[in-house]
């Protein structure tokens, strides 16, 4: 809470949950105000977390894309660097949030492929084990040039 409370404004805490306890991520609010729910969740849980106060990231299946969540996350593992197949993702009912593998080098493709309204990447973002700040800074700086040239395509 720490860390997350002394972020620089503009940086946005996540809380990410598999067996989420409701009461516990209730006293998170507001320093953590966005909860990112890795199992597929019913549409009661997203329920009390917008009631909450939350903005939610859930997972989605494959093979059933939707969510009552502000947000769809698509994975292919638990923080395992593993891909999807990006090139032939379904549609989901609510702006993709596309995780699974990403780093600097892939994540042009990605974005190109399935349009994603956020990524998330963790594993291939480290050097033994821990974040590794050069792996960061180029992800982001390859994001942010896929923005850019979206931004273009669209003038
Ligand atoms: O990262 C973990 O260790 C983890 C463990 C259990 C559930 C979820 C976990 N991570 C969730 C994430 O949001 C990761 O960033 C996402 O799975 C992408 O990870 P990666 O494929 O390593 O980029």
């Amino acid at each position: 809470m720490a860390l997350a409370a002394g972020l620089t404004a503009g940086i946005t805490p996540v809380a990410v949950v598999v067996e989420p306890d409701t009461a516990a991520l209730a006293t998170l609010f507001p320093i953590i105000t966005t909860v990112q729910l890795h199992r597929p969740a019913d549409s009661g849980l997203v329920a009390t977390l917008h009631a909450l106060g939350f903005d939610v990231f859930a997972r989605v299946n494959a093979a059933q894309p939707t969510t009552t969540a502000d947000y769809a996350l698509m994975d292919a593992g638990d923080g395992s660097g593993q891909t999807l197949d990006w090139h032939h993702l379904p549609s989901a009912n609510q702006p993709l949030m596309l995780a699974g593998g990403l780093d600097a080098d892939n994540v042009q493709d990605a974005i190109t492929c399935a349009h994603p309204a956020i990524v998330d990447a963790s594993s291939r973002l480290e050097t033994n084990g821990r974040k590794d700040a050069a792996k960061v800074q180029a992800f982001v700086a390859a994001v942010r040039e896929t923005e850019r040239n979206f931004s273009d395509v669209k003038r």
